[in-house]
């Protein structure tokens, strides 16, 4: 039996696994709605619950308007959820590893319900970019909870390569202390060299891609981890994922149909390796890093950061007044001057002096040969 405190969490005001926040929307239901209820007693009320204890581990695969795809260990099975309102404002996203109770058959029409998250081991967010999201404005959101490992698929022609933006998911990928893998597709086209040399200062992994050669670079080190993808338009990221997880499109058709039909576009979804998960992002063209602090910026750029103790105290790094450490290490050649031109679009473009596009155009022709 179950006391409500409707107090306790007002409907209203329940977060939703994506981050944003819906006014006034319907209150859910649950299973414990259809048990008949003791009429009001005088027995003091509380919001202490039965600890769950057949509750089952599960992972949350996809997200979309207030439905949380799950999966158990080892089983296929999607099960639709609900966040039981004892989590209260606690939002839940794709990656979280969750206990559900209820109906976890996964059979049609069943619906469990998810009453605890497990502690997140890194958190991945982004404010959405002046250009889209209007409404929401730059409201933080999370992407995915749980990743060990970013992939950052950048082509290395066709597009030509956008160092703009692996560095801007660089910089979030080391802010949610994400280990970066860069994966360069279309490597049939172009060689990888001028792109490497640009990231020489760091230690940055790498695997190449092309449709003539198998992806095991790429899957082993994918196994084990929980990898979330992330690419621009055009890059061959769909093509990657489809190669990865053949059956990707039914999967994700399965998942979307729960949701009621119709699939958010922006959403993230997580897709089952033969050893591991990875977490396509469709929609997440680029990353807003209004939420990073200028210090964390900076620890995007491996490469230049240590050249920050020479700064003099409260140095912004704009290099306006003259006496900024990191000017003083490119001056040395102890680093690639592209790199802190780089980091200062970035800084800017947080700032917001400097709208976001323009900066990733910058670093697309940074990144042309020849420059
Ligand atoms: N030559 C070559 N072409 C590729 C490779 N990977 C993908 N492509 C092609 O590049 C184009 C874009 O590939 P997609 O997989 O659709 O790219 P995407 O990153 O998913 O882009 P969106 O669909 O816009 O999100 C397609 O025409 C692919 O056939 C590759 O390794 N080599
Ligand atoms: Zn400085």
């Amino acid at each position: 039996m179950h006391l409500e405190d409707p107090a306790a969490v007002p409907d209203a005001l329940v977060g939703h696994g994506d981050g944003r926040r819906r006014l006034s929307r319907k209150r859910e239901y649950d299973e414990d709605d259809v048990r008949i209820r003791p009429g009001r007693s005088t027995r003091p009320r509380t919001r202490t619950r039965p600890r769950h204890a057949d509750a089952v581990p599960a992972l949350v695969v996809a997200v979309d308007r207030g439905r949380y795809t799950c999966v158990l260990d080892g089983d296929d099975r999607p099960i639709t959820a609900m966040r039981a309102r004892e989590l209260g404002r606690h939002g839940v996203v794709v990656g979280d590893r969750v206990d559900i109770v209820g109906d976890v058959s996964g059979s049609p029409g069943s619906l469990a319900r998810i009453v605890r998250i497990a502690e997140r081991t890194s958190v991945l967010t982004r404010t959405p970019d002046d250009y889209e999201d209007a409404v929401e404005g730059r409201q933080e959101r999370v992407v995915v909870a749980n990743a060990d490992q970013m992939v950052i698929v950048n082509a290395l022609a066709d597009p030509p390569p956008r160092t703009g933006f692996i560095d801007r998911c660089l910089v979030a990928a080391l802010d949610a202390e994400i280990e970066p893998l860069l994966c360069l597709t279309k490597a049939d086209l172009a060689g990888p060299e001028h792109l490497l040399d640009y990231y020489a200062g760091l230690d940055l992994p790498y695997v190449l891609c092309r449709p003539d050669a198998p992806l095991d670079p790429l899957l082993e080190r994918l196994t084990g981890r929980l990898s979330v993808l992330v690419g621009h338009s055009g890059v061959g990221k769909s093509t990657l994922v489809n190669r990865l997880v053949p059956d990707a499109e039914r999967a994700v058709g399965a998942v979307s149909a729960v949701g009621k039909g119709r699939h958010t576009s922006t959403s993230a979804v997580a897709l089952r390796l033969p050893g591991g998960w990875i977490v396509d992002t469709p929609g997440i063209r680029s990353f807003g890093l209004a939420h990073v602090t200028a210090d964390s910026l900076l620890h995007g750029f491996p490469d230049l950061v240590e050249a920050s103790t020479k700064c003099p105290p409260n140095c912004d790094h704009t290099g306006a007044g003259g006496t900024c450490g990191l000017d003083a290490l490119v001056a040395a050649g102890g680093a690639d001057p592209r790199r802190l031109a780089s980091y200062r679009r970035l800084l800017s473009s947080r700032a917001g002096d400097d709208p976001t596009r323009d900066a990733e155009e910058a670093g697309r022709a940074g990144a042309d040969p020849g420059e």
